[in-house]
């Protein structure tokens, strides 16, 4: 079944200054499906989430967001939107982050609820709950009245992360989301991820480098290379060997997990083969 995008980028032209970077990408953000960026370093990954999220002016081409489908209205250019009822719909958890100091971790979470409530208003029953709900399914409940300024790397960004959530958009765009975490919250934000997308529809654009990572939470995937779109679909069908070898510029192998059916990714280094 085709799906409607949620959100996606026509024609992407974007660069830094007069040096165009990404040129004339297309991606598709599904409603209730999670959509992998993947990539070697400097393909143009985060700037082309960036944009997604209004972070990174458009060159040429457009970002566009559906329309109501119950009042049959059509698409919205993103650029129209002002910029409060775009944080109502799509929210971004990018990969260089602000430092709050003198605040605790509740206070951070909170300004998740910025675009639903009006200014200096307190916050209503409905911002409580939501700033519940994204702390307990980020797990850092226990960590409500610490100060964000003596986290970890990891705790930090199980914050934003919670942050994000707590604005309960329809589109969400993560950078690189499993950075700095250990292996229990690499694979409970992935987990995360595929909640969203299955629970509650959100349309989930997210960019990784873990390639096996991207195999088991995505449903399309998207590969760059130098700046345009070397394959996009199915993970089986875009993470194959002739297309990561030309992408990374490196032997790779990909097998099928028996298991589950999901593609493994083998890098062949030098010291491919050795046996202990
Ligand atoms: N602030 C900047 N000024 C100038 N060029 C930039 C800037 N940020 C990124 N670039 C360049 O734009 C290109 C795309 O960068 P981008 O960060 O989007 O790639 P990426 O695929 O996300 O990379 P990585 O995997 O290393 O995070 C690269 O050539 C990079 O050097």
């Amino acid at each position: 079944m085709t799906v409607a995008p949620a959100l996606w980028g026509e024609s992407l032209v974007l660069g830094y200054q007069r040096t165009t970077v990404v040129h004339g990408v297309a991606v598709r953000l599904r409603a209730g499906a999670v959509t992998a960026l993947v990539g070697p370093n400097g393909s143009g990954k985060s700037t082309v989430l960036r944009s997604l999220a209004r972070l990174h002016p458009v060159d040429q081409g457009a970002v566009r967001l559906a329309g109501d489908a119950d009042a049959d209205a059509d698409a919205v250019d993103a650029a129209a939107l002002s910029a409060r009822d775009f944080a109502r719909r799509v929210t971004m958890l990018a990969q260089s982050r602000p430092h709050p100091s003198g605040l605790d971790v509740r206070d951070v979470v909170a300004f998740g609820r910025h675009p639903h409530r009006r200014r200096f208003a307190p916050l209503s029953d409905a911002d409580t709950a939501a700033i519940d709900r994204a702390m307990a399914i980020t797990g850092i409940g226990d960590m409500a009245r610490r100060a964000v300024d003596q986290l970890s790397g990891g705790e930090l960004q199980r914050v934003w992360l919670a942050t994000c959530l707590a604005q309960e958009t329809g589109v969400v765009l993560l950078d690189e989301p499993t950075n700095h975490l250990d292996l229990r919250y690499q694979v409970e934000t992935l987990d995360l991820v595929r909640d969203l997308a299955e629970e509650h529809g959100t349309a989930v654009g997210v960019v990784l480098h873990d390639l096996d990572h991207a195999a088991s939470v995505a449903d399309d995937v998207v590969l760059l290379h130098h700046g345009r779109v070397i394959a996009v679909g199915a993970p089986a069908d875009v993470l194959t060997s002739d297309h990561l070898s030309r992408a990374y510029g490196l032997p790779i192998d990909v097998t099928t997990d028996p298991g589950t059916g999901r593609v493994r990714v083998h890098p062949r280094g030098r010291h491919h083969g050795r046996t202990r």
